[in-house]
């Protein structure tokens, strides 16, 4: 019996993110997350791909001349469609591959400001990938259902999602966006931020993997009463004199490094405030803001946002499974939720 599920429904919904992708799979949950990287072998003129994922990720800095390793998504938007519609393709084959009848129907959810041609874009790399139908849904509404908010009452909710390569801010009421607007900013300008602290102020170069490690181990959004906090040893190449080198890197140093990165999250949620409609603005100072996505799990990141904002803050349980799971619930719950999806455009 347990093999009967498989068989029969295998409809799903994909979280295609900037950093991972999580497929969710209609009476299952979420049975695939791997990191949105694609890998090419190059040989006379002709790319073929060589790994997707998990073991494409490990190849991202690491390669020989004739591989190139990809990330498709940058920005939260497909940057290299042919890559992207590879990685699609790859993922929806590798959870569909034991289902014998039927072509799913996959539901995939897309930031608020995609283009219109960013859409079609989208929608054609999931039909082209064997699905019989392609449904968009919008990113703060999948995370706002996933992190269980009441969207669909007359009430005003406030969500952030902080991804790799954006953060979105949205309000939301009644089952619809009221307000959203999405920042360039997200994990992957962390990282980046702390690879420029580590240049300028240690003379110390290191890949961007490894600034994602240091923000993942001591990462923090405010600095430590003690002025230093925990620290981590780092290795990487001194940048004088070109040979491996090993520094000490504190949480106060991080704190520093990622202090732009929060206060343009800071402010996107401030001009959210403002902009929304008084008696919704008011629900929101009443009901607090929830935080979705893998950058809400930044220590102390809830923290800095209430001291700069006066808002109080949550951060959801399953904060980077949250888009997914939304995702995955408008499946399941379609009638309710179809005023959300997206068949058409
Ligand atoms: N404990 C942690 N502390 C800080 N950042 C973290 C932590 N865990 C994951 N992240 C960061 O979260 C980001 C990934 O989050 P998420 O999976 O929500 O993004 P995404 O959906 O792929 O991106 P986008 O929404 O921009 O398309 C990465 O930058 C990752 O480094």
């Amino acid at each position: 019996m347990k093999f009967f599920p498989s068989l029969f429904s295998s409809d799903m919904a994909i979280d295609l993110g900037t950093a991972n992708t999580l497929v969710y799979v209609k009476g299952r949950g979420i049975i695939l997350n791997e990191p949105s990287v694609v890998a090419y072998h190059s040989k006379d003129g002709r790319k073929a791909v060589l790994a997707v994922g998990e073991d494409a990720k490990l190849m991202l800095g690491r390669t020989p001349g004739s591989i190139e390793a990809i990330r498709p998504m940058r920005d939260g938007v497909i940057a290299d469609f042919d890559v992207a519609e590879e990685m699609i393709k790859h993922f929806i084959r590798k959870v569909h591959r034991n289902t014998m009848f039927s072509k799913p129907k996959v539901i995939v959810c897309v930031p608020f400001g995609a283009t219109p041609v960013e859409k079609r874009a989208i929608r054609q790399s999931v039909l082209s990938a064997g699905a019989r139908r392609a449904g968009l849904i919008s990113e703060p509404i999948a995370a706002a259902i996933g992190a269980g908010m009441p969207i669909t009452d007359p009430t005003g909710s406030m969500v952030v999602d902080i991804g790799g390569g954006t953060t979105e801010v949205a309000v939301l009421s009644l089952g619809d966006i009221v307000y959203a607007r999405s920042v360039r900013v997200g994990g992957d300008r962390m990282d980046e931020a702390i690879v420029s602290f580590l240049r300028r102020n240690q003379n110390l170069l290191i890949g961007e993997s490894t600034a994602e490690k240091i923000k993942c181990a001591i990462g923090t959004a405010r600095m430590p009463d003690d002025g230093r906090g925990k620290s981590m040893l780092v290795r990487g190449r001194d940048l004088l004199n070109g040979v491996p080198k090993e520094a000490e890197i504190t949480q106060a140093q991080v704190a520093e490094a990622l202090a732009e990165t929060v206060t343009t999250i800071c402010e996107a949620v401030m001009i959210a405030l403002e902009t929304t409609p008084p008696d919704l603005a008011a629900d929101i100072v009443d009901r607090g803001v929830m935080l979705t996505g893998g950058g809400a799990l930044l220590g102390e990141l809830d923290l800095a946002l209430r001291e700069q904002t006066g808002l109080s803050i949550s951060v959801a349980d399953e904060a980077l499974n949250c888009v997914a799971i939304g995702t995955g619930k408008a499946l399941e719950y379609e009638k309710q939720l179809r005023h959300a999806i997206d068949y058409d455009s």
